[in-house]
């Protein structure tokens, strides 16, 4: 990417700024210390260390280094995967004096969204020798295994417009869209029909491909199966081993149009990213074939190795932990994959993964809840898919909730000084901080959030939101912000609200918030619908932030057979409503179809924490926020843009950056689609494994319903009641005689 300094970072500040950024910059020298044990200098040294200029901010090295550059001449950029820093090593003291003169609290634009640097000098930067891994066994890479012109004649031998898709079996599939030829390889049953060839054979455009893997050794045998995946930008294959059944040893695939990264999963937990170039030729064999999974991650962005692709021979640059990477945007990438029908059952040496000797196929998806019919029911549901939920997912959670919402700032700034507020369901506490005139105390369900809570200073304990542990009459109001919503029965959403009655004192004030069913209201789309059409956005937030991230729901994933992709979870399609009191998972950012629902949560950037990684979280400055709500939606958490290109760019610019629990459990639990991750993948220290999603439990509101829930409790007025943002809200007072 062409960056200037001209172009790319604003020019002169006033001195309140300079202050503004001085503070900043000892606030990201903090964190530094703090989160990652990097000590700065109070002396200029050749090294500077870039807050917020890491590949973690969404920084590429290729803007970084060209606005470093103008300062003078780089000896050195180091930029670890997902750090939200980078480091600097100039020639001479005089140019990395002149770079944090000019470069420190500057916006550095990188693609649609800015980042503001801070520079801080370090007195020596260690950087280890790049390390490399080595290839699956039976994994080899041919890189320009075909050149421009082979690649536009196979490209174009694709016929995606044909409408006959019985010729060649096309399908659009949920991530990506295929194409069979030979023969059709179904994804209901993960296997080929045998006995039942296309009427289109692989196109003879491919023939002198196959004729040169024949020469070359790759194969000894021609294929007589192609399959065409083509991937757009963030579409991607769950990880799967090709049936065994169904194919013989060797399988191909030819790259064309666009760079991806492939991630290689052993059952023992081993992960290899392999970066597959565009016109390079992958072969499979043995153990690679039989033995690992291969899938794509789907996102817009990897991080692939800086330099151009060298021949790294039977190993590939490990890069989890490669100092010398950059972002790669990703295009439209075409894959052939050749394999040849198998006649025989399999007799590889896996029999733990061969169909053919036993193996048992996929796991199948845990069963879709239903909605609970008793109490017991209704408990254990929301258990199994809010609070374990919660638990799991709070340090993500946290990170995307910053920006309190204006109306709910209003009713607690409209509070006298010295009264007593309770957030009941508090969440991170980012609403405990809003009136420091108040005396607040927050509860929540989950310890994990609570705990974020503690570490940023407020007062919070943990509680169920149905018997609050403080005395009747003890608060001047109470909040309930998204929260009983997630109570799945009717007598358990009026016991939330009887609760918060409970704990008011007569003439306190309630403030509720639930998710709305309408998320059309007086013709406005909420920003949750609004959002769907944008890059960035897709985990949902009912009377919360703006959502933070992109991905759509991921297909599964399978360790030991060939599920290549479709949900576990049915969705909840135009004409499906439940039919058989199953709850149905939403598609995010679409118009609710049914008013109990599951909503998927993908998890971002987790398995750090679940690793037991420090990590770097953060949340951004909640006045920046304001006036920058076009990107408020990106996670500061999620600064994995490999992940997710909806990342906060700007890690180190708030004033509490300190929140982040080590909170995720690493068990399997029923509202975590564990499918869609992979058991050994959990116990690599990856950054780039498939996100897993978890499934949350709601009960949207139709309009009218929360004020009549509220019309149930004796002695309470509903003094008002809005729809705000794709939420139904009331503020109720308790009857001064009560
Ligand atoms: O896109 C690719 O290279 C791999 C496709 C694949 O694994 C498959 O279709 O089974
Ligand atoms: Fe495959
Ligand atoms: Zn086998």
């Amino acid at each position: 990417m062409d960056a200037t300094v001209e172009n790319n970072v604003k020019p002169v500040r006033r001195s309140k700024e300079d202050k503004k950024v001085i503070r900043k910059q000892l606030k990201a020298s903090h964190t530094l210390l703090k989160h990652e044990g990097i000590s700065t200098a109070p002396q200029p040294t050749k090294s500077l260390v870039v807050a917020n200029g890491g590949l973690g901010n969404g920084v590429s090295r290729e803007e970084l280094s060209a606005a470093l550059k103008q300062m003078g001449e780089v000896d050195k950029l180091i930029m670890h995967p997902n750090k939200p820093y980078a480091f600097v090593i100039y020639r001479s003291e005089e140019s990395a004096r002149k770079a944090h003169i000019n470069l420190n609290g500057e916006k550095l634009q990188c693609g649609e969204n800015s980042v503001t640097l801070y520079l801080s000098y370090v007195d020596s930067v260690t950087c280890e020798e790049e390390a490399s891994v080595p290839l699956p066994e039976g994994l080899v890479l041919v890189e320009d295994f075909v050149c421009s012109e082979e690649e536009a004649l196979l490209l174009a031998a694709i016929d995606w417009s044909s409408t006959n898709t019985d010729v060649t079996a096309q399908k659009s599939l949920k991530h990506r869209r295929v194409k069979h030829y030979g023969f059709e390889f179904r994804y209901d049953n993960n296997n080929v029909d045998k006995d039942k060839p296309l009427p289109a054979g692989i196109p003879q455009e491919c023939l002198p491909v196959l004729e040169r893997c024949v020469k070359n050794q790759h194969i000894d045998i021609m294929p007589d199966q192609l399959t065409v995946n083509q991937y757009e930008s963030g579409q991607g294959i769950p990880p799967h081993v090709d049936t065994h059944s169904a194919f013989e040893d060797t399988i191909m695939s030819l790259s064309l149009g666009a760079k991806t990264v492939m991630e290689f999963r052993h059952p023992d937990g081993r992960l290899v990213a392999v970066v597959l170039p565009e016109r390079s030729l992958l072969v499979m064999k043995g153990e690679s074939r039989f033995f690992w999974t291969h899938g794509i991650t789907p996102r817009k962005f990897d991080m692939v190795p800086a330099c151009d692709p060298q021949s790294f021979g039977d190993t590939t640059p490990d890069l989890r932990t490669s100092s010398n990477l950059t972002l790669s945007k990703r295009g439209t990438r075409t894959s052939l994959t050749f394999r040849k029908i198998r006649n025989e059952p399999c007799r590889c040496a896996f029999p733990s993964a061969c169909d053919s000797q036993g193996a048992p196929p996929a796991p199948s998806p845990p069963p879709p809840p239903s909605l609970p019919c008793c109490h017991a029911d209704a408990a254990l549901l929301e258990e199994q898919y809010v609070h374990r939920v919660y638990d799991a997912i709070a340090s993500h959670f946290s990170s995307t909730r910053h920006s309190p919402w204006p109306r709910v700032c209003h009713f607690l700034c409209s509070l006298p000084p010295g009264s007593v507020l309770a957030d009941v369901g508090c969440g991170n506490g980012k609403y405990l901080g809003v009136n420091l005139e108040l005396s607040a105390v927050g509860c929540d369900r989950s310890s994990a959030l609570v705990q974020i809570c503690a570490e940023r200073g407020f007062q919070a304990f943990v509680s169920d939101a149905l018997s609050v542990p403080l005395r009747a009459a003890s608060c001047d109001a109470c909040i309930s912000i998204a929260v009983i919503h997630h109570f799945s029965t009717q007598e358990r959403r009026l016991a939330a609200v009887q609760e918060l009655v409970r704990l008011l004192k007569p003439g306190g004030r309630a403030l509720i918030y639930v998710w709305a069913f309408e998320q059309e209201y007086n013709k406005q789309r909420s920003k949750y619908l609004k959002d769907h059409n944008k890059e960035l956005p897709e985990n949902h937030n009912p009377a919360e932030d703006s959502p933070e991230e992109s991905q759509e729901p991921q297909g599964k994933s399978s360790v030991h057979s060939s599920s290549h992709s479709e949900d576990n979870y049915r969705t909840v399609d135009n004409n499906q409503h439940v039919t058989d009191g199953k709850l149905s998972v939403h598609t995010n950012r679409t118009a609710f179809e049914t008013k109990d629902l599951l909503v998927p949560w993908h998890l971002k950037d987790g398995k750090k924490r679940v690793e037991g990684d420090s990590g770097e979280g953060g949340k951004k400055d909640q006045q920046k926020e304001k006036s920058k709500k076009t990107s408020r939606s990106k996670a500061t958490l999620d600064c994995n843009p490999a992940t997710s290109p909806g990342f906060d760019s700007n890690m180190f610019s708030d004033s509490s950056l300190d929140t982040i629990a080590a909170t995720h459990s690493s068990k399997p639990i029923p509202g975590c689609d564990t499918s869609q991750t992979c058991s050994s993948a959990l116990k690599s220290e990856s950054e780039i494994i498939p996100a897993p999603v978890f499934h949350r439990y709601y009960h949207v509101f139709q309009q009218g319903e929360l004020e009549q829930l509220c019309a149930q409790q004796a002695g309470v007025t509903v003094q008002s009641s809005y729809h705000d943002q794709g939420n139904w809200c009331v503020i109720l007072e308790k009857a001064l005689n009560r």
